[in-house]
């Protein structure tokens, strides 16, 4: 269910030329029709998953704000998913409205969703999350829906497709890549940690329009078995898969860095994020 551009321009006075406001009527002929922003569904985390939350804090969702921005920015409207996990008739109920999905990065899957005992590196878990998110991923890649994952995203839309994860990268890889420069080991959002080796001829090829680009890295898993129906599209030098897409004909995109930390003008990001809401103002006018 897309949004009249004509009742939300008051508050995105810089949407993207594609979504600019119709023309008013006039006394020569009628108004044009209006254009649509795609509504884009953006998961959210349980607050008390997080490390160091208190414990009197009420229990909470919550997301981090860039992922909504970099939505808005390509004219996107996101809407937050609460995670009823034990309430799915609501999530689909939800779900029907929108025109994308927007899975964002967070804390790690629980590998029973992927049939592992969980090794003692893996970090701090969402039940709500994972559940929803798998979801929500599974009827939208069957529906054509367009799905982009961003970090652990790609995490889900892999393990959403049968695929499995390394629970840990210096524990059963030992690449001497340094994958995990979060903030708290001292690294920026926005720190290059490597380049990635973008397949020719993919979807994040086409959008990016490189076949080579430096990325910011906040993660110790990855990818180990290949979800059905996708193609891994970017690595790292040592291997490690920075990225997968699906087979098919809808939009499923996902990378392992994080475009929405930086500004419009990074190769890594707008460009992602405006081929996910063009394909997902296709689908709405499609269905
Ligand atoms: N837990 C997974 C996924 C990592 C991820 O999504 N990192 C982003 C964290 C959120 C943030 O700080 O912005 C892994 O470690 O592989």
């Amino acid at each position: 269910m897309a949004v009249p551009v004509s009742q939300v321009m008051t508050h995105a006075p810089t949407l993207p030329a594609m979504f600019d406001a119709p023309a008013l009527g006039t006394a020569h002929g009628a108004a044009s029709p209006a254009l649509r922003r795609p509504v884009i569904g953006v998961t959210t985390q349980t607050l008390h998953a997080i490390e160091g939350i208190p414990d009197g804090l009420p229990e909470s969702w919550v997301m981090n704000q860039r992922y909504f921005r970099a939505v808005t920015m390509v004219g996107g409207v996101p809407l937050m998913i609460p995670l009823f996990a034990d309430d799915l008739a609501t999530v689909r109920a939800l779900y029907e409205h929108l025109d994308g999905l927007l899975i964002p990065g967070g804390v790690d899957m629980d590998p029973v969703n992927y049939g592992e005992p969980m090794r003692p590196e893996v970090g701090r878990l969402d039940a709500a999350r994972d559940a929803v998110e798998l979801q929500l991923a599974r009827w939208a890649i069957a529906d054509g829906m367009p799905v982009l994952g961003l970090c652990r995203g790609a995490q889900v839309i892999n393990v959403a497709c049968g695929g499995s994860l390394y629970q840990d990268i210096p524990a059963q890889l030992g690449t001497h890549l340094q994958h995990d420069c979060y903030p708290t080991r001292g690294f920026t959002r926005t720190h290059l940690a490597h380049p990635v080796a973008v397949t020719p001829g993919s979807r994040l090829e086409a959008a990016l329009e490189r076949s080579s680009v430096q990325v910011n890295s906040m993660h110790h898993q990855s990818v180990k078995t290949l979800g059905e129906g996708l193609a891994i599209t970017a690595v790292a030098p040592d291997g490690v898969v920075e990225a997968v897409e699906g087979t098919g004909e809808g939009f499923v995109v996902g990378v392992q860095w994080h475009p929405e930390v930086f500004d419009a003008d990074d190769p890594s990001s707008k460009p992602l994020f405006e081929a996910f809401v063009r394909a997902c103002v296709e689908y709405s006018e499609r269905r």
